[in-house]
């Protein structure tokens, strides 16, 4: 059994140095005083620069990190993943969203010994993702090429539908299909409503997007989509034009119970994709169709790309472990509870909604692997909006208010498609906000006063391009992996989500058979007033 996180002995060393260093660090001058920082707390990773200078460490709190991921098993762990092992040990599933990306060939990746040793239901399964993402691919393409279908409707929720919606917003500038997209996910009904008055059926084409293909929600707006198909002229009938069969598609794992729901067509995955981590499978039909079969594998190239760093390079010199460790130590030995996210990029406009899901999801969790409790806080709260809104909303907050709070800023070296002279201010802004939370302000008056000595990090792409865009989802997707294999949790399983759902079952049935037997008093009460007319 693997010892608790803060038994181990690096956890009280770097309990100590937290005390001893690092309470008292100022980051002026530690700038002052370290001619080689921005050197040693910077580096570049396929796709992503990243410069971690600007937080409240040092060369000597990596290090102490370092023994804690050797101690923490962090390699082990992480080659378990590589090799297949059913690290999601609730489901008894392996974890290899990354072998979506995998070339054929294994590409940079091979340089691995783990793979070296791959067992042959591996390269089966790498052959099956190939043959699905070809099929995927064949059918995007005819979508594009289908001059009648001008609307792609996506129906999915959590990881069916902020990954997809993410990344269409991000590549706006590479769409070139002309189609519209949508993404429907809330059960409220507004949302579908409103797509379907601006849509007519023999022209849209509907993607049921769902890993379980039970979802209450996706279920019930699927269900919604259908009859309003049929109300409109479409029909059951295979050989009709405007037929089910060639405006819906199904993306699920479950492919019986698409079939069940009348769906014929569908795209598979696998039980070892992760809902959160699956844009890179056939839940990234919306993607393909918007961007097209060879951006679409752009995109997985530069996933691959920061796979293979994650799976190869040494730990000391791995993004994402660095920033994984970074996450643990602000979290348990600084004390931060949230972190926010600042893209300064209209196109990540989605990022901190779709960051939200994959690492609170994942690493928001309060037992071991084992199952016992952990008496030290995971996944912190994260937030954050585009830069330079945020600016102009809560950066007061950031740069007054009593909270240190981490800020990420991930900007674009190079600007988009549209009014290129805006760029040039859009990125000197996040610039000037991470130097203005470290330098702070003084001697102005009390009410200018901002104390600085604030921590943010610094994330630079080249620019927002398929390859760079895959490259930062999974930098993210690794990071959160090294965070929870140092609390030793399973970031792969989400049983809090569960509870609710159950309830609101039970409810819609108390509220038919009027039996509130055992139910508290405020829930009660609510449901009641719902039925009330005179409200
Ligand atoms: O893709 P689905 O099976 O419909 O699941 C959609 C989402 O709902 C669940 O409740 C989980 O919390 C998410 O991890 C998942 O992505």
């Amino acid at each position: 059994m693997t010892a608790l996180c803060h038994e181990l002995p690096a956890w009280q060393t770097l309990q100590t140095h937290h005390e001893s260093q690092i309470r008292q660090l100022d980051l002026r001058q530690a700038f002052a005083q370290e001619p080689q920082r921005l050197e040693t707390l910077s580096m570049q990773a396929p796709h992503v620069f990243a410069d971690l200078s600007k937080n409240l460490w040092t060369a000597d709190t990596e290090r102490l990190l370092q023994q804690l991921a050797h101690e923490s098993q962090l390699a082990a762990k992480r080659d378990a993943m590589l090799a297949g092992a059913a690290i999601n040990s609730t489901e008894q599933r392996s974890v290899m969203h990354w072998l979506l990306r995998t070339p054929l060939d294994a590409g940079q990746l091979a340089a691995s010994p783990v793979l070296q040793a791959w067992q042959p239901d591996m390269k089966t399964a790498l052959q099956e993702v190939h043959d699905t993402l070809n099929q995927m691919l064949a059918l995007a393409d005819a979508v594009r090429n289908d001059r009648q279908i001008t609307d792609i409707v996506n129906i999915g929720i959590g990881g069916s539908h902020l990954g997809p919606e993410v990344v269409v917003n991000a590549l706006e500038d590479w769409i070139d299909t002309g189609k519209n997209f949508h993404f429907v996910s809330n059960v409220d009904g507004h949302e579908l409503g409103h797509v379907l008055h601006r849509i007519k059926p023999e022209r849209t084409l509907f993607l049921v997007a769902s890993k379980s293909f039970t979802t209450a929600e996706t279920m019930l707006n699927a269900r919604s989509a259908r009859q309003w198909f049929l109300d409109h002229g479409g029909s059951e009938d295979p050989s009709e034009a405007c037929s089910i069969d060639r405006h819906f598609v199904a993306l699920t794992t479950n492919k019986a119970a698409a079939a069940q729901f009348g769906i014929q067509r569908t795209l598979g995955f696998w039980d070892w994709v992760g809902g959160r981590f699956s844009l890179w499978s056939a839940i990234g039909l919306p993607i393909a169709i918007a961007i097209g079969p060879m951006q679409f594998r752009a995109m997985l190239d530069g996933a691959h790309a920061m796979d293979a760093h994650f799976f190869t390079a040494p730990l000391v010199q791995n993004l994402p472990v660095r920033l994984g460790l970074l996450d643990v130590w602000y979290r348990d030995f600084c004390q931060f509870s949230s972190r926010c996210i600042a893209p300064y990029s209209h196109g990540l406009r989605r990022l901190a909604a779709y960051l939200q899901q994959l690492e609170m999801e994942s690493n928001g969790k309060s037992v071991t692997r084992e199952g016992l409790p952990l008496s030290v806080p995971t996944a912190p709260i994260i937030w954050g909006e585009p830069g330079t809104n945020g600016q102009h909303a809560f950066f007061q907050m950031l740069h007054q208010g009593q909270d240190i709070i981490p800020v990420e800023f991930i900007a674009l070296r190079d600007g988009g498609k549209y009014l290129g002279e805006h760029h040039q201010s859009l990125v000197v802004n996040a610039i000037a906000q991470a130097q203005a939370l470290m330098v702070g302000r003084d001697g102005e008056g009390a009410e200018k006063f901002c104390p600085g000595n604030r921590p943010s990090s610094f994330l630079l792409l080249q620019r927002l391009d398929p390859a760079s865009l895959g490259a930062l989802i999974a930098l993210y997707e690794h990071r959160i992996f090294v965070s929870g294999a140092i609390w030793n949790i399973n970031s792969f399983d989400q049983w809090g989500v569960e509870l609710g759902k159950k309830l609101a079952k039970q409810l819609h049935q108390r509220q038919d058979s009027q039996d509130w037997e055992g139910v508290d008093a405020s829930t009660q009460g609510l449901m009641q007033r719902l039925a009330h007319s005179n409200f």
